[in-house]
């Protein structure tokens, strides 16, 4: 049911523990699943408790989505009767979330579902949700395997790569102007199947091919991404910044040398370092301490790898995860620096609302406890059409056609993905 805050219903939810390790994607239903996986463990969800849609707003960096989120979430964990045997981060009531990267465009959504799957630290569980009143929802028999995604038509997204190529240029001209220190251009491409893509079928590939990535599934969005904005466990909260990137090489020793070039490049280290002064300059007021290494290592994933900081932080009494995500996004890894000129010069040189692509994307539990991730290599999966989305972070000395090969190697998790 989709549900305005004032009309939200009381919801029993019961979690019992499973004493076989499941597979969680085999658990899915084929249409409108939702999942949040890394390295087999993990949250699958399927049909919707509750559906909270969050309306668009006036400015481009509102935050009123998220602060509804919260409000909503909070109204739901008080009116809650929960038997929850398991008490993990993860376990009792859940939502899973999609925000828009611009706050004016539509389609945020707070999704509950009726069933949870999840495992973690080696145990594994079953939730139900269900508004009071109402039984106890299906669990559910055997799901049909998933579905190859059969042939493929590419179509141009809004710009060309040509196109797409001269924004980037003129991105850098404004740049080297002295309007801004960096933004993030992306561009998107679109696939159509001949009939309704599975995305059970995506997280499966999406899973094999990039294990150190959040694979995820919300309301649409289906992608696996390697930037963790927040993940609060507690009054811990933990982040990896990523920017500054190179493809992986053929040979070992090409791989070696591109990533000793990206280590030892001043480009890359200025757009990463432009990230970590976000991250601080964000998480400082709402944090008692911040942590983040002097020097980012490196992240190797199938297709690219990238300058990469862990940091931690502790957080205040009384913060909410939803407010701290909020404060976070865009961070320089997807808007730019200074953020308000990032966003306006997007608005004037990409071409396209980006909807739900960069921004955050994750789940949350009654007690605040969640995981929060920026929604990169991942496509909007709506039927048989995939809109498929990626961007690169733009300095004085970015070169245009560099950028348009990155773009098109970030594509490639998603193109592959699709790919049978
Ligand atoms: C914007 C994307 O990726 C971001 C941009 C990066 C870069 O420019 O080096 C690296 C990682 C991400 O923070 C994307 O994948 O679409």
């Amino acid at each position: 049911m989709t549900a305005a805050l004032d009309e939200l219903p009381p919801l029993n939810v019961r979690t019992v523990p499973l004493d076989a390790a499941p597979d969680l994607i085999a658990h899915l239903p084929p249409t409108a699943p939702t999942a949040w996986l890394r390295g087999g463990e993990g949250l699958v969800g399927w049909g919707e408790a509750v559906r909270v849609e969050l309306a668009a707003e006036e400015a481009p960096r509102g935050t009123g989505r998220f602060s509804t989120a919260s409000a909503a979430l909070e109204r739901l964990a008080a009116g809650a009767g929960t038997g929850d045997a398991v008490g993990l981060p993860g376990t009792g009531l859940v939502a899973f979330g999609g925000f828009s990267f611009d706050a004016r465009s539509p389609g945020s959504v707070l999704v509950v579902p009726r069933v949870v799957v999840g495992r973690r630290w080696g145990r594994s569980w079953l939730t139900t949700i269900a508004p009071a009143g109402e039984p106890p929802p299906d669990t559910g028999g055997a799901a049909p395997p998933p579905a190859p995604v059969g042939p493929l038509t590419w179509r141009t997204g809004s710009l060309s790569a040509g196109a797409w190529r001269d924004a980037v240029g003129a991105a850098v001209e404004r740049i080297r102007a002295g309007q801004l220190d960096k933004v993030v251009m992306a561009r998107d491409v679109v696939a159509e199947a001949r009939s309704g893509i599975d995305p059970r079928t995506l997280l499966t590939r999406l899973g094999r091919d990039y294990p150190d990535c959040y694979t995820f599934a919300v309301d649409g969005m289906v992608g696996a991404t390697p930037e963790l904005l927040l993940r609060r466990h507690g009054d811990e909260v933990a982040s990896l910044v990523l920017a500054g990137t190179r493809p992986r090489g053929a040979t070992p020793e090409e791989d070696a040398r591109l990533a000793d070039e990206l280590e030892s490049s001043a480009k890359d280290r200025e757009e990463h370092r432009y990230a970590i002064d976000s991250l601080r300059a964000t998480l400082a007021p709402l944090c008692a301490t911040v942590e983040a290494p002097e020097r980012p290592g490196l992240l190797r994933l199938a297709n690219v790898q990238h300058l990469a900081s862990r940091a931690r932080a502790r957080l205040r009494p009384g913060a909410s995860t939803l407010d701290v995500v909020a404060a976070m996004h865009p961070t320089a890894a997807v808007g730019g620096t200074p953020t308000t000129a990032a966003m306006e010069l997007i608005g004037d040189l990409e071409g396209m609302d980006r909807g739900r692509y960069a921004g955050p994307v994750g789940w949350i539990d009654g007690s605040g406890n969640g995981e929060w991730a920026i929604a990169l290599r991942c496509a909007h999966v709506r039927g048989p059409r995939a809109r498929l989305f990626a961007g690169c972070g733009i300095v004085a000395g970015s070169d245009p056609d560099a950028e348009v090969a990155e773009a098109d190697a970030k594509l490639r998790v998603m193109r592959e993905a699709l790919t049978d």
